[in-house]
């Protein structure tokens, strides 16, 4: 059994999750079943990784196998370029369709999208969708203080989730302390830096092995140390099972600091700052 953490409104979520960017078509469901059979239980996806079906899929193999339906959290997201409020309703349907369950467990927004300025109006969309109960807890990602702001002040309503970029080399100290306040639950995406050269920065290497454990280990560790939930995606049941394994490494508060010291103002994987990035 993998620890929870609950957000404001009673969503609970295992403390790691896992990511499926990327794994599509027969190969990807077996990497996704083999994540369930695992023993991951938070699965994230989105409706423009065009892998829906093969979650649904994947899931609906596990709970046939014996994986009780009631302990996944099926993740998907509603993309940019149907904020509208209309399109959003059928969005939401056509990703319950694809995915072949009777709903998903949770619906984020994929990313704000500031200068479109219609993230309230998905908002609205994404609270009638949890009403009908298309699906059962909705949440944002991307956001930063001010759009999270906004939709409190415009709705009342605040998401459960904030999933954002998250790892050493960019810690969000500041969105980390700001759901936390609010009873908003941050999952981190990229939580290993999409295979960049985090795992061998020796900061981490000294780490992993002063604590008989891997560097994946430590990052993870990191963030749900420091009450983050990471979404590591990895294919083979090796790695699926090494990064699981995170939950069991405590690192001691010197730990948390001297990876959080490798924090950077420029430390995005990419050009993706929410307040301009446009993703539709
Ligand atoms: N909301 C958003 O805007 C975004 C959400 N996401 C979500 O977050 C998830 C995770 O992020 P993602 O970008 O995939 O990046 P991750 O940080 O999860 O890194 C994935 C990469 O790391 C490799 N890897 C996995 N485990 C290990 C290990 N133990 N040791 C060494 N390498 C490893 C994987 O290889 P391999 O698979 O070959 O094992 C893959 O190349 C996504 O899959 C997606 O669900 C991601 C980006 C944006
Ligand atoms: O993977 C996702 O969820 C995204 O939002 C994308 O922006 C992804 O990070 C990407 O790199 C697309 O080029």
């Amino acid at each position: 059994m993998i620890p929870t953490t609950t957000a404001h409104a009673g969503l609970s979520l295992p403390v790691v999750g896992f990511g499926t960017y990327r794994l599509k078509g027969a190969g990807g469901a077996e990497a996704i079943e083999g994540a369930i059979r695992g023993g991951y239980r938070l699965i994230d996806s989105a409706f423009n990784y065009e892998n829906e079906g093969t979650v649904g899929a994947a899931v609906r193999a596990a709970v046939a196998a014996g994986t009780p339906r009631e302990e996944l959290v099926v993740t998907s997201k509603l993309p940019g370029r149907h904020h509208a409020h209309d399109a959003a309703i059928a969005t939401i349907e056509e990703s319950v369709a694809r995915t072949g369950l009777e709903r998903l467990d949770l619906y984020l927004i994929h990313w704000p999208n500031p200068g479109r300025g219609q993230y309230v109006e998905a908002w609205e969309a994404l609270i009638e969708a949890k009403e009908r109960g298309l699906v059962g807890a909705i949440g944002v990602c991307n956001f930063l203080p001010e759009h999270l702001d906004r939709l409190r002040e415009a709705t009342g309503v605040l998401p459960e989730v904030n999933q954002v970029e998250l790892h050493p080399y960019f810690p969000q100290e500041e969105q980390l302390a700001y759901d936390r306040e609010h009873g908003i639950i941050t999952q981190a995406w990229s939580p290993i830096g999409r295979g960049n050269d985090l795992l061998e920065h020796p900061e981490v290497v000294r780490i992993a092995q002063e604590r008989g454990a891997t560097p994946a280990q430590v990052v993870l560790a990191w963030a749900i140390g420091r009450g983050a939930v990471p979404l590591p995606k990895a294919a083979s049941p090796e790695r699926q099972a090494e990064n699981l394994g995170a939950v069991d490494l405590l690192l001691s508060g010197d730990e948390l600091a001297a990876i959080t010291a490798l924090g950077r103002p420029d430390g995005r994987l990419a050009d993706q700052d929410p307040a301009r990035y446009e993703e539709l």
